[in-house]
C-alpha cells in the first residue's frame, strides 16, 4: 500500500489502455443512483479518447452494463459491469453476464421492508445488491448489519463490501482487478500499458492489478491509504487530466450537468 501517492503526472507518449470507474470519477455523486446524468461534452470526450486509443478504453464499474448504457446513451463502450461479473468486450456487442442466486431478490425485499424508509434505496443488480444510505447516513450501520445477515443466508462465495455511502453484497469473483486483466488479455488492450482511474474501496483491487502490470493507478479524492500511486483531487480534476492527456475538449462535470470551461 502506497501511503504517499503523488500528484498525477502528465503521461509520456506511449501505447496506453484506459480503464475508467464512473461514479465519483467521471460523475459527481448524487443523492440517488438515477440522479446523475452525462453531458454531451463528456460523451464526446470519451468518444474522442476511444478513437485515439484505437478502442482501448473500457468502463470498469459497479453499475450494470444496462445502467451504464442508459446513462451514456447512445454510447455503448466496452464495459465491465457489476465489478466484472458482466463484460461487453466490443462496443455494441453482446454482454456476458453472471447468474443471480435464487434468494437474492427475497433478501432485497426483506432489507427494503426492514429499512422501510424512502431515504434508503435498495438497488437490485441481479447477482449484486446495493443498499444506498447517502440520504440517510444514520442508517448505514443498520444497513450494513442487515446485509451481513443476508450474506450468512447465501451459498458460500459471497462477500460484503463498503460502498460509497452504502454497502454492497456480491459474489467473490466480482473484482475490478480481474475485470481489467480480462480486457488486457485481448485486443485492442493487449500489449498496452494500463491506466486506471477510480475513487472507491472497490477500485483498490483495480489499482493493485494496474500497478502489477506496470501501469498508472490514479485515485480520485483519496480519503485514506490507497494502493494507487497517484492522486487527483476531484471529478473536475480527473476530467481535466483525461482531456489534457487524451482528448481535446476542456469541460467540467457537475451533478447531473457539465459545463464548458477553460482548459487546464
Ligand atoms: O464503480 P462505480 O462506477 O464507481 O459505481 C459504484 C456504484 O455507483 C453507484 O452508486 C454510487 O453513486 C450514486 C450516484 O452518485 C450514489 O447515489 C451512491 O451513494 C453511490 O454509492 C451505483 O448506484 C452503484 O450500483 C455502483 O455500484
Amino acid at each position: 500500500m502506497n501511503l504517499q501517492p503523488e500528484l498525477t503526472p502528465r503521461l509520456p507518449e506511449g501505447r496506453w489502455a484506459l480503464f475508467l470507474d464512473i461514479d465519483g470519477t467521471l460523475l459527481e455523486h448524487a443523492a440517488h443512483p438515477d440522479a446523475v446524468s452525462v453531458s454531451e461534452e463528456l460523451r464526446l470526450l470519451l468518444q474522442t479518447i476511444e478513437r485515439r486509443l484505437d478502442g482501448a478504453l473500457a468502463f470498469i464499474t459497479g453499475r450494470s452494463v444496462a445502467a451504464v448504457d442508459r446513462l451514456f446513451d447512445p454510447l455503448k463502450l466496452r464495459t465491465a459491469g457489476l465489478y466484472g461479473l458482466e463484460h461487453r468486450l466490443a462496443p455494441g456487442g453482446p454482454v456476458e453476464a453472471a447468474d443471480e442466486p435464487a434468494d437474492m431478490a427475497a433478501l432485497a425485499d426483506e432489507i427494503e421492508l426492514e429499512l422501510a424508509s424512502q431515504a434508503v434505496y435498495v438497488e437490485r443488480k441481479g447477482p449484486v445488491l446495493a443498499v444506498h444510505t447517502r440520504a440517510a447516513p444514520h442508517l448505514l450501520a443498520r444497513a450494513t448489519k442487515l446485509v451481513e445477515q443476508a450474506l450468512e443466508r447465501l451459498p458460500k462465495g459471497y462477500r460484503v463490501i463498503a460502498g460509497n455511502a452504502g454497502v454492497e453484497l456480491m459474489p467473490l469473483e466480482a473484482a475490478k482487478g480481474a475485470a481489467i486483466r480480462r480486457f488486457m488479455d485481448i485486443p485492442p488492450f493487449a500489449g498496452r500499458r494500463p491506466v486506471f482511474l477510480g475513487d472507491d474501496t472497490s477500485d483498490e483491487n483495480g489499482f493493485e492489478t494496474t500497478n502489477a502490470a506496470g501501469g498508472i493507478s490514479i485515485r480520485i479524492k483519496p480519503r485514506g491509504p490507497t494502493a494507487a500511486r497517484h492522486v487527483i483531487a476531484d471529478v473536475t480534476g480527473a476530467i481535466g487530466w483525461l482531456q489534457a492527456n487524451f482528448g481535446n475538449l476542456a469541460i467540467e462535470t457537475g451533478r447531473g450537468e457539465a459545463r464548458r470551461s477553460r482548459g487546464p
